[in-house]
């Protein structure tokens, strides 16, 4: 049995037009026009020796792989017609969006707190316009992709995502991304919620902490909030997907 998606009802022309994706616990039936890849905060910060997380002491030797897979993904996701959206994680140069000592984000940002043990490396952390904040080279946005700033963990929260994804028809979300167990999650959990059905390419993705707080994260997906999938998997899927012409 798979999960069928499409609104055939609704849509009969995007149903014509659905691909279905090998993935746990059951492979997923999509049409590429109802779906966007989400790629979560590809940018130096989270992937790059010199950035946030690395500075904070976090292992991010599987990065580059993860870039790789993602660069990969988004070929295919494109090629079928799907939109990808880019969250982009920070906060101005004065960190007013990160909020002060009366947010919790101001005592558990990991990136506050380097900045406030290191006082050398103030503005230069997930402040936009920094290199910090920029999205990874090898993942620049292309024309036609919507980058979503967000300023915590989720990228549904104080964002526009939910509205650009209702305007233009999208009730399915591919997540690629770093971390698997913060932003990616946090995002996907509330992407459920808001009554999105949710596949996360395992592959395309990357945690930050042990390696259980993966497996962890896949476990919650997979068992809890949606489906997961590999990246050659998806691509397989993509490139199958018949084209508008
Ligand atoms: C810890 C952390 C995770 N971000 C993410 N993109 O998952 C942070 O932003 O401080």
């Amino acid at each position: 049995m798979s999960i069928d998606t499409t609104a055939t009802a609704l849509h009969p022309q995007a149903a014509a037009r659905s691909i279905t994706l090998p993935a746990r616990p059951e492979p997923v039936t999509l049409a590429p026009a109802e779906t966007a890849v989400v790629v979560v905060d590809m940018q130096n910060a989270y992937s790059t020796e010199g950035g946030y997380v690395d500075l904070a002491g976090f292992d991010i030797s599987g990065a580059q792989g993860v870039i790789a897979n993602i660069a990969r993904a988004l070929d295919a996701a494109r090629s079928a017609g799907m939109q990808v959206v880019y969250f982009q994680n920070g906060w101005d140069a004065d960190y007013v969006e990160a909020g002060g000592p009366g947010s919790p984000n101001w005592h558990k940002s990991n990136a506050l707190k380097t900045m406030r043990r290191r006082p050398e490396l103030a503005g230069k952390l997930l402040a936009k316009g920094t290199w910090d904040y920029a999205i990874v080279d090898a993942l620049v946005p292309q024309a036609g992709d919507i980058v979503v700033p967000k300023t915590r963990y989720s990228g549904f929260f104080n964002t526009s995502m939910d509205s650009v994804l209702r305007a233009r028809g999208i009730r399915n979300l591919v997540f690629v991304g770093i971390a698997t167990n913060v932003c990616v999650e946090s995002s996907l959990r509330d992407a459920f919620h808001l009554e999105y059905f949710c596949v996360m390419l395992e592959d395309a993705t990357h945690h930050l902490g042990p390696a259980f707080m993966q497996q962890a994260a896949v476990y919650n997906v997979e068992t809890f909030f949606g489906w997961v999938s590999t990246v050659n998997d998806f691509c397989g899927a993509a490139l199958q997907a018949p084209s508008d012409d």
